[in-house]
């Protein structure tokens, strides 16, 4: 059998680093190493300050994507390094890019990842493939979330009904039913409102292992008012990002007389409740969460007592550790393109039909 060694690059909405996967698609997926590369601090705040709407963007974003890139290079040699590999064994290189903005609802929708691709495929000698989001949103779609047809292939049990919850910056749900049917969508803030009163009122990137949060009282008025958004009366398909959960956002529910761990109790309350209210099905046995959130004690407590009967657990559960998850998913997708297989649900983008998805970027 002609092994199948795929290499993974998610960097998400919460800037944190890159995180890269090698995984074995041969059988079934397996994780052969990770690691996760910090962003060079200057890099990290250009791109922070990207994804707000601001000045002189074109200019910006050529010397942005040529520095993403090398870091994305310099991750996959230190990936390659650390599990004994070299790149004429890999298959491809899937990478998601930088998400900078992300307009799915507009009369011109548009979602933009950067990264320059080809330089990554010259730097590495590897080919990869990107730009997943566009063709499920030329049909239509949100041209998000993507994760949901990997979670299907990993997750997903026959008879049972189970939901996948990605807490990243942003949280995404996927459910697989009983019958096989998957949907999902983006449910609201993950981490993003949380890492921005933390880094605002404790100087910290994130609330590590939820000391702020455990340190407030729950405000109830401002808990309704933060659930009172139009985003949660929305119906699926929908997706959203940090172009609108933001610190403005959030200014704009507070009276201002709130303490700051109050808020942060608030937040996590409130991030637990609007991923919970998505997933009131009858019959939902166990609930696999990744992403960064499965370290936030207080928000895994709170899904669990809100999801009570089901299960709430680690997606380590199910065999998969919850940091790689997205970054498997981005090294499942490229799998997908050279099969030709789609990579999109339409069910859960809304697109108007299953394409397969990435264009390929030869070294
Ligand atoms: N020990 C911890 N305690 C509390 N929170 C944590 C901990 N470790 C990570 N996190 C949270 O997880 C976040 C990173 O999560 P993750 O890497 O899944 O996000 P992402 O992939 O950038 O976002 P997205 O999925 O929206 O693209 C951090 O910003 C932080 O809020
Ligand atoms: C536009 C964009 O980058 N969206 C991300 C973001 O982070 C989580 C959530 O919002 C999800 O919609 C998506 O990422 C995952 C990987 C996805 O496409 O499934």
């Amino acid at each position: 059998m002609v092994p199948q060694l795929y290499i993974g690059i998610m960097s998400g909405t919460s800037l944190d680093g890159i995180d890269l996967v090698l995984t074995d698609f041969t059988t079934k997926p397996s994780l052969l190493g990770s690691c996760l590369i910090p962003f060079p601090a200057s890099l990290q705040r250009e791109l922070r300050s990207l994804a707000e709407p601001g000045n002189n963007e074109v200019e910006r974003i050529g010397p942005a994507e040529h520095q993403l890139a090398e870091c994305y290079a310099a991750g996959v040699k230190q990936l390659l390094k650390q599990v004994n590999y070299l790149p004429e064994q890999i298959s491809a290189i899937g990478c998601h890019g930088q998400t900078i903005r992300h307009r799915p609802n507009q009369l011109q929708p548009f979602t933009m990842q950067l990264g320059n691709m080809h330089l990554l495929a010259a730097l590495t000698g590897i080919r990869v493939i990107a730009d997943f989001r566009r063709k499920d949103m030329a049909y239509g779609g949100q041209g998000a979330p993507l994760v949901p047809a990997f979670h299907q292939a990993v997750f997903a049990k026959a008879g049972k009904n189970r939901a996948v919850v990605n807490i990243g910056g942003i949280a995404n749900i996927s459910l697989l039913q009983a019958d096989g049917t998957i949907t999902g969508y983006d449910t609201g803030p993950g981490n993003c409102l949380m890492d921005d009163w933390v880094s605002l009122h404790r100087q910290l990137p994130y609330d590590k292992d939820g000391a702020f949060s455990a340190e407030g009282e729950l405000l109830p008025e401002l808990l309704q008012q933060l659930l009172a958004d139009d985003y949660f009366q929305l119906s699926a398909p929908k997706s959203t990002g940090r172009e609108y959960f933001h610190l403005g956002w959030l200014r704009q529910k507070l009276t201002g007389l709130e303490a700051p761990a109050d808020v942060q109790r608030t937040l996590s309350r409130f991030t637990a409740l609007s991923i919970a209210n998505e997933l009131q099905l009858p019959n939902l046995s166990e609930v696999f969460i990744c992403g960064g959130g499965v370290h936030h004690p207080v928000l895994m407590a709170d899904l669990q007592q809100l999801l009570t009967p089901a299960k709430v657990q680690s997606s380590s559960s199910a065999g998969v550790d919850p940091d790689w998850v997205e970054a498997m998913a981005f090294a499942w997708l490229a799998q997908a393109f050279d099969k030709q297989l789609p990579g999109n649900v339409p069910a859960v983008t809304g697109a108007r039909k299953a394409c397969v998805l990435g264009v390929s970027y030869s070294p």
